[in-house]
């Protein structure tokens, strides 16, 4: 039966065809040949263009693919609720909850939740919000916003020469930061964020909405961002001078370059930026993340403020907001860390310890230290109170401060990392003790006499410089007799020799 079969197989595949008179058996061959040959070449092409795509791209830090988060339908998504169903009665914006954690900085952890009876800071309003995503659509070359530019990835990799390893200026909690140059020549930074479970997604929203609009020259300038496939990238201006922690805990040598002067101008800068912050916006922000590493330098040693990952607005109706508690370990203020609540003295106890560290050149905390000298407010107030203020200073200072300027810085840090909040100076009031000169308690009938009243020519200037346009009673600025009066109120620390 077999035999008959193949037999007849072998006949019917012997038979003539009308292609060009050939066996049936050697068209079916050459059938095969062919599709097999066709597969091998479509297999080809396309792996060749996989291959030149990833040349093209080759640092493609997050691939939503591997991490199965579908981060363009979120955006989408999102950008579709802000636009809500009908254009003139826009849907809520969504709450920018700012609580995010730095995976290597998680201080401790509270439920979030609105202060009692009020409500939380509203971000900025939906059309403010619309315009920060660029009107909801998704995808155009450049989009021209109030306040900067929507840039392509093709723009952002031609500046970072493709965002090579050459380009990296640091790297954060929350993604690598590249230096680069874009077409018209302007110097950037580029924050390509890591996507870590979303939080790259907040992250990149409180930047944009808490600094996108704003303008200071001791703020750094976000200059606009990069929202393409899974990409979330901030543009901003470029800091040419590393930060403030590279200096002073970095290797410089013997004798470190921040002269006293130097680190008083960059003190003052940081508090002018933060005063703005504080006092010249509405809604507020408050940064929730300052320490050294988030000051930059220029080359005259201003310095700017960056990194607002974690900031939060603060309406002016809410006094505090409850959050989740989140910071650097050591700049943190014990209320904000033991409650939650948080308002814009938590910043005016992380500039306070920022204080300490330019003066003392020490971490606020450094487990290398002796006991007792671990924690930075600790050992220095046990200092102070022991008269041993000149001891305190850095010894990598070129040369000493006069004493009448280091009992200011002093006592200006002290203030600002007093243990009940509501003590502590405005960050208004902290710029006016800054700056006091040789007027650093000066006796009210002195000023009388000299014809200065509280409210002076510097204090108008000051005003203006930080925008305080809106305020008419100069709240804020505090009278320099207010900071006689609490620098009397200090306790045993402040005694001076
Ligand atoms: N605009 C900028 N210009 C120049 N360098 C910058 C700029 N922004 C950030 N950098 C540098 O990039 C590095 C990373 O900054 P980033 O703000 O991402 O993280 P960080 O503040 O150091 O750490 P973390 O986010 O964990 O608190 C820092 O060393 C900083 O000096």
């Amino acid at each position: 039966m077999l035999a008959y079969d193949a037999a007849f197989l072998n006949k019917e595949l012997s038979k003539r065809t009308s292609i060009f008179g050939l066996s049936l058996w050697v068209v079916v061959g050459i059938i095969v040949g062919a599709v097999i040959v066709i597969a091998l070449f479509l297999l080809s092409l396309c792996l060749t263009s996989r291959r030149h795509r990833r040349r093209q791209n080759p640092k493609k830090i997050y691939d939503p693919k591997d991490s199965g988060t579908p981060v363009v339908l979120k955006e989408i998504q999102e950008i579709v609720h802000l636009r809500g169903p009908n254009q003139h009665h826009p849907a809520p914006l969504p709450e920018i909850h700012a609580d995010i954690g730095k995976s290597e900085h998680p201080v401790m952890v509270f439920s979030d939740r609105i202060s009692s009876g009020e409500s939380r800071g509203t971000p900025l309003s939906v059309s403010e919000a619309r315009s920060s995503f660029g009107g909801g659509s998704v995808g155009p070359e450049v989009s021209h916003l109030g306040w900067g530019r929507w840039y392509t990835l093709r723009e952002l990799e031609a500046a970072t020469n493709g965002l090579c390893e050459e380009n990296v200026v640091g790297e954060g909690g929350y993604g690598i930061v590249y230096k680069g140059v874009l077409n018209d020549g302007t110097r950037v930074a580029v924050k390509n964020l890591l996507n870590n479970k979303g939080q790259a997604e907040k992250e990149f929203k409180v930047e944009v909405e808490a600094i996108g609009r704003v303008r200071h020259k001791n703020l750094v300038r976000l200059l606009g961002y990069c929202v393409e496939g899974a990409y979330r990238m901030l543009v901003y201006e470029y800091i040419d001078n590393g930060n403030l922690e590279q200096w002073l805990h970095g290797d410089v040598g013997a004798v470190s370059p921040l002269t006293w002067d130097f680190r008083m101008l960059i003190l003052l800068g940081t508090a002018k930026g933060l005063a703005y912050l504080h006092e010249g916006l509405e809604p507020k922000v408050v940064h929730r993340d300052i320490k050294s590493s988030n000051i930059l330098l220029d080359h005259q040693w201003n310095p700017k403020v960056s990194d607002f990952g974690l900031a939060k607005l603060l309406c002016s109706e809410n006094s505090y907001v409850t959050t989740r508690v989140m910071g650097t370990f050591g700049y943190v203020a014990p209320e904000y860390a033991c409650t939650g609540m948080l308002t814009e003295k938590s910043d005016v106890y992380s500039f306070g310890i920022l204080i300490m560290e330019i003066i003392t050149g020490r971490s606020p905390v450094d487990y290398g230290r002796p006991q007792g000298e671990v924690n930075l407010v600790d050992w220095l107030k046990t200092m102070v109170g022991n008269r041993k203020a000149e001891q305190v200073v850095d010894p990598k200072l070129p040369k000493m401060p006069s004493l009448k300027a280091l009992k200011r810085a002093l006592l200006v840090a002290l203030r600002c990392v007093d243990p009940d909040a509501t003590k502590r100076p405005k960050m208004g009031h902290v710029i006016h003790m800054l700056e006091a000169d040789d007027l650093l308690f000066p006796d009210p009938q002195e000023r009388r006499t000299r014809g200065e009243s509280s409210h002076s020519n510097r204090d108008r200037q000051e005003k203006k410089e930080l925008n305080f346009d809106k305020r008419s009673n100069g709240e804020g600025i505090a009278d320099q007799s207010e900071a006689e009066d609490s620098s009397r109120s200090l306790n045993q620390p402040t005694r001076w020799r």
